[in-house]
Formats: C-alpha cells, sequence, structure tokens
C-alpha cells in the first residue's frame, strides 16, 4: 500500500525513540513490544479486571480531573492553602467553588469537548468524522497509522481513540482487531456512522481522463462495483486513508488520478466531486469502537454490548462451547471474528499422528449483547472460562442506537449521475 505524505500536522509513526510530541516534524516511537506483553494470558485476567472496577468510585483520570477542580492543582497533589479564586482563568473558577456532586461520579462525559482524541488519517477522514460524532467538540488528533493512535492513547498525548473494526460492505479492519489484543486500552464505546463516498478529482478533470482511482482499502472496496458501472476500468490503488488520497492529488496536482473520498475531503483540499454517493451500498456504514486507558463502569439502565476475545489451545473445536454458553442465555451475539493467534500461528500435531499434521491456532473475538454488570453475562462468562486456554474482555460498553438512514447524494454533485 502507497504511504502517502500529507501535508497537514499529524503523529507520525517512527523507527527512533524521539519525542511524542504532535507537530509535523516529530515522530512517535511505537516500539517492538511483543504481543504477549499486553495479552494477560492468565485465566481469570477478566475476572480480576472486572473485580478491581467494580470496587472502583472513579477511574485514575476522572480521580486526577476530581483533584485538580478541588485544590486547584492539575498534578493531582494535595494544597490545602487557600488560594485566591480571583486570579485563576475564568473557566477555572467556577471549577473551584462548585462542591463535589453525583455527576462527579459518573463515568466520563460522552460529550467529549477538551477531550483529544486520536483518529487515523488526515483531516476530512471518515475517522475523523467518528471521532466528531463520538466525543462533540472534541480536540480531533491525526495520526498516520492505527498503532499511533493507540500509542498517542497510552502515552497520554490523547484521552481517546476513535478506531474502524468493521464496515457493512467492506467487512473487518483486521489490523485493528490484531492491535485490540497486542495493546491494554479499553473499548468503551461504538459509533457507527454512515459512509457517503465521492469520486474526487482536480478542477476541470473529466472521467475520460482517469487512469487510477486511489483510495483506503476500504474505500475501494466499498465501491468496486460502482466504479465499474461507470466504466472506470482503470487501475486502482490503495492509499492509507480517503482523505490522504485527495490530499495528495491536490498536492502534487495529479491529472490522471480520482481519490474515494468524503464531501468534505473535497472541500478541505479543493478538488470537484466528479460522482456522489458511490458505495455499492447507500446504507454503508462502518462501525467505529472508542478506546480509553481505563474501561467504564458497566451498567445496567441502558443496552450495553461487551467484546472479547479467546483462544484454546485445542483450536476451532471449542467455539461451539463457547457459543453455547451465550445461547443458553439468550444473549444475542452481535459479531464473530477469527484472527490468526500470533504467538502460536500453527500447531503441530504429533502424538499418535508423528508431527505431521497441523493445523491453524485462531484468536476469536466474540461481541455479545449484554453488560458485565449482568449476572447472566458474568455466567456465560464463567463458563467460557471453563473451555478455553486465553479469555480477556476488550469493554464493556453503550451500544450505538442512533438510528440513521441512508444519507442523499449531496448537492454539489456535478458531472457523473449514476
Ligand atoms: O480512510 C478513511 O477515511 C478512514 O477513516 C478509514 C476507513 C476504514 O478504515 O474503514 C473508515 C471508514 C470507511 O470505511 C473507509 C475508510
Amino acid at each position: 500500500m502507497r504511504t502517502l505524505l500529507p501535508s497537514s500536522p499529524m503523529l507520525r509513526y517512527s523507527q527512533s525513540p524521539a519525542t511524542v510530541t504532535p507537530s509535523r516534524r516529530r515522530f512517535i516511537h511505537c516500539g517492538n513490544r511483543s504481543d504477549s506483553s499486553a495479552i494477560g494470558s492468565s485465566r481469570s485476567d477478566w475476572q480480576s479486571s472486572w473485580a478491581i472496577l467494580s470496587s472502583k468510585v472513579v477511574s485514575q483520570e476522572q480521580s486526577e480531573s476530581l483533584l485538580s477542580s478541588v485544590n486547584g492543582h492539575s498534578n493531582g497533589s494535595l494544597n490545602l492553602v487557600p488560594f485566591d479564586n480571583n486570579s485563576l482563568a475564568p473557566n477555572q473558577q467556577s471549577k473551584k467553588t462548585t462542591p463535589l456532586s453525583i455527576t462527579d461520579l459518573s463515568p466520563a462525559p460522552m460529550h467529549g469537548s477538551n477531550l483529544r482524541v486520536a483518529y487515523q488519517g488526515v483531516p476530512g477522514a471518515y475517522s475523523e468524522a467518528a471521532a466528531g460524532k463520538a466525543y462533540p467538540n472534541c480536540q480531533a488528533i491525526p495520526c498516520d497509522q492505527f498503532e499511533v493512535a493507540f500509542q498517542a492513547v497510552e502515552l497520554w498525548i490523547a484521552d481517546r481513540a476513535v478506531l474502524p473494526v468493521e464496515n457493512s460492505l467492506g467487512g473487518s479492519i483486521h489490523r485493528n482487531y490484531d492491535l485490540l489484543l497486542r495493546h491494554r486500552l479499553h473499548i468503551v464505546g461504538e459509533v457507527q456512522l454512515p459512509v457517503h463516498h465521492c469520486l474526487l478529482a482536480l478542477p476541470g478533470v473529466r472521467k475520460e481522463f482517469l487512469t487510477r482511482v486511489i483510495s483506503h482499502p476500504q474505500g475501494l472496496a466499498q465501491c468496486e462495483h460502482t466504479l465499474t458501472k461507470l466504466g472506470l476500468n482503470v487501475a486502482r490503488e490503495a492509499v492509507d486513508d480517503t482523505a490522504g488520497a485527495a490530499e495528495f492529488i491536490a498536492a502534487n496536482n495529479v491529472r490522471d488520478t480520482a481519490a474515494i473520498a468524503s464531501a468534505r475531503a473535497a472541500e478541505i483540499y479543493g478538488l470537484e466531486i466528479l460522482a456522489d454517493g458511490i458505495q455499492d451500498d447507500a446504507s454503508n456504514v462502518t462501525r467505529f469502537v472508542m478506546l480509553a486507558r481505563e474501561p467504564i463502569i458497566p451498567r445496567t439502565d441502558r443496552p450495553f454490548k461487551t467484546s472479547i476475545v479467546f483462544a484454546h489451545e485445542k483450536g476451532t473445536c471449542v467455539l461451539f462451547k463457547v457459543l453455547s454458553a451465550f445461547a443458553f442465555r439468550n444473549i444475542s451475539l452481535t459479531k464473530i471474528e477469527s484472527r490468526p493467534n500470533h504467538n502460536v500461528p500453527i500447531r503441530l500435531v504429533d502424538e499418535a499422528n508423528v508431527g505431521t499434521a497441523k493445523h491453524f491456532e485462531y484468536m476469536f473475538y466474540v461481541d455479545f449483547e449484554a453488560s458485565m454488570a449482568e449476572a447472566r453475562a458474568q455466567n456465560a462468562l464463567s463458563e467460557v472460562q471453563e473451555f478455553t486456554s486465553f479469555l480477556r474482555v476488550l469493554g464493556s460498553y453503550p451500544m450505538d442506537m442512533t438510528s440513521w438512514s441512508p444519507s442523499p447524494p449531496s448537492s454539489s454533485s456535478s458531472t457523473l449521475s449514476l
């Protein structure tokens, strides 16, 4: 996949353990962490983390902000010396005098103002829109790779990451499943974004001039049939993100190439919309997960979803038993994904079979519709634990229940009609 060099400031992946400041010229180091360090292979991992969680009133992050609102220090150290409230910035003053209320003790706010939210791509990417939907008024931080977004949160450069995990047409974004396992962030929410693709080119470029269409692999996959219907049987090239493709065309004045990206990307990078709504299905939607350093406290007063990952040394034969633990409790599954078990990709079947046969080892990811605060979910997981050699709860979080309808073509649509 071609890597384009965007002109906007973003967090970058670097090979050197350098600075981690989100500036155009500075790079973030991803390190070479071994998978096992973050996998947490203990059988009781999910139980201990949820036991700790349920005994906690507030997260570390929340308690730090509570401390700062009580004593005026952002570093969390107590200062009992009276301070001059008037010397503080106006937005700080009210905080100092307001006593703690029950709302201060509830999980992190959903509105997201002042939150720094890492996403993969450049401005105009769908991931940026998803970050804004998940946390309105947040400060969106572009990152050049998914892994950088994970690290930005781990290193406290960002408070949250919003990353795509699956699309209704293009399927799963496998890289993020692997990274969820390798890193220790928690899923604290999900957001579904209708994805409305446009074909973008430099002003004056006509469809007949095109020799190439570039986009994120998901963008190309989601528009595959429509491109053919439009007679665009030209080279299709994968790049890092949809808006990055638009930026590349604009920055390099490439006149034989079109990008599949959003109408907002057209606006930002000064491109024209040659065709609007070119996704193969009008209801095209991508599901993103919101990630944080701390899990949220699961609740039962609204629909929750829980995401887990598990494995077993004896391979796939355990799957039926695991799934039955949910079926018997009427817990609906919303997603099953399998990925190679990178720690043990292949197992030789030795003993009686003399080491010739081998089977592939998988990690199974399951999302189910229940909260970890519910007894039926806890019982199901206790049973799953019996059948598996590795089990981790990735998060228990509110389901995105917002309704959406297929988006109509935008009014700026120009030359091609579908
Ligand atoms: O390239 C972008 O604009 C992205 O935000 C990435 C991404 C993805 O990874 O699936 C997000 C949503 C769309 O499905 C297409 C691409």
